[in-house]
């Protein structure tokens, strides 16, 4: 390999997932992560660590390192030290949970504090998770779009379940801390197609579906 060709070596940024209690916090971490998704609730005590390598557009690789933080820690000694150093901070609320979007507010004060001696200031982005469950919806879009306005937070909105988005989340907010610009047709790439297998019905009931024949047995929801 000449030296032009050598690989430069990896950025790694640290990024914080902050919020309530069963916002979705590890599902989101461990979709991103992982590719999985668990139904099952299992508090996260303390804390999880999960790294992840990704390329940014130019050949760029960044390994991120996402630090899973347990809702219970809002009232702890380790908060400050779990936030500190970090570049990113991920404000996780539940759209369906009016108060875990309420709460942001006393997180991201921890955040703040955390961080007052620090010169360089986390970048931090509010993320709407569980959009799946958009019919339960109970925080309108307006107000998490004030909350973003108000404090210069970037916005977005996921669901780990499905997986909607989350890829396109860590992607933004790395590209925003390395100061990288994401072009449309990059956005896009990133986003995740939900595939939904249709169920195929006995050849007599068949009769009861006959306009809504579906040629495929995929469908791609985007
Ligand atoms: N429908 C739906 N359920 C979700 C989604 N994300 C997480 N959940 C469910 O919400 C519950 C809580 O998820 P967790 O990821 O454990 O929540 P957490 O924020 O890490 O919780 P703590 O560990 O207590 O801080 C689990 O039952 C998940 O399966 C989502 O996008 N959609």
């Amino acid at each position: 390999m000449s030296d032009s060709e050598e690989e430069s070596p990896d950025r790694q940024l640290k990024l914080v997932v902050l919020g309530d209690g069963t916002s979705g916090k590890t599902s989101l971490a461990t979709r991103f992560a992982q590719e999985a998704f668990g139904k099952q609730y299992k508090q996260t005590v303390g804390l999880d660590f999960f790294l992840k390598r990704i390329t940014l557009p130019g050949n760029l690789n960044v390994t991120l390192q996402v630090w899973d933080i347990g809702g219970q820690t809002i009232g702890g000694k380790m908060l400050d030290k779990y936030i500190y150093g970090a570049q990113g901070v991920l404000l996780v609320y539940d759209i369906t949970n009016y108060q875990s979007f309420e709460n942001l507010e006393d997180w991201y004060n921890m955040v703040k504090k955390a961080n007052e001696e620090s010169e360089i200031q986390p970048l931090v982005a509010l993320v709407g998770n569980k959009i799946d469950l958009e019919h339960m919806r109970t925080v309108k879009t307006d107000k998490h779009q004030r909350f973003c306005q108000e404090n210069g937070f970037s916005s977005h909105f996921v669901s780990a379940k499905t997986g909607d988005s989350v890829f396109l989340c860590f992607q933004r907010i790395t590209a925003d801390i390395l100061g990288i610009k994401l072009n449309k047709a990059e956005m896009e790439q990133s986003q995740h197609v939900v595939r939904a297998e249709l169920v195929k019905y006995p050849e007599e009931d068949n009769q009861h579906y006959s306009t809504a024949n579906c040629q495929s047995k995929i469908c791609s929801v985007q």
